[in-house]
């Protein structure tokens, strides 16, 4: 069963993903229109690269994408999501302590959004899920 487990699962790209924190709202960013899941808004993060673990994916990703520097951050959940064309597994952390102010530093969109107004917002499917736990732990 393992072994029929890892072979499904063989070519899963394995995503650093950032819930950036303040009071009750969430810094999302736009993915740009030609790209997997392009024109849908994200948390940002991104692909964790050989020889990096997790923590440090995001950090990297987070200060390319964002231009912030995290001091910490939590692990929150983790999604497998098979879009057919992609199987990507995404190890969301929350961040709540960062250094700078979020942008899109390679001119995507970004904005502070309401934790309950998430939902009003067309994520990638695989989302659905991170949106259902945030709004049951923080609203
Ligand atoms: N960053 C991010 N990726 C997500 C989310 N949800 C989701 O399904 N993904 C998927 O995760 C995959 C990798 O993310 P990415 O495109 O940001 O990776 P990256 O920054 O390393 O991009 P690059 O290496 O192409 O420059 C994409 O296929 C994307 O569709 C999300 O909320 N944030
Ligand atoms: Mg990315």
């Amino acid at each position: 069963m393992e072994n029929t487990l890892n072979k499904a699962h063989k070519h899963t790209v394995n995503v650093a993903v950032g819930i950036i924190l303040r009071d009750t709202a969430c810094f999302v960013t736009k993915r740009n229109e030609t790209v997997h899941q392009g024109g849908k808004w994200e948390f940002p993060g991104g692909k964790v690269e050989r020889d990096e673990n997790v923590t440090d994916a995001l950090a990297r990703e987070l200060r390319e994408e964002l231009g912030i520097d995290v001091i910490d951050s939590e692990p929150f959940m983790h999604i497998e999501h098979d879009y057919g064309d992609k199987h990507v597994t995404l190890h969301i952390h929350t961040v709540s302590s960062f250094t700078g102010e979020p942008r899109g530093c390679e001119g995507q969109q970004g904005a502070w959004v309401l934790l309950e107004d998430l939902q009003k917002l067309r994520f990638p499917d695989a989302n659905k899920a991170i949106i259902t736990k945030l709004e049951a732990q923080y609203l």
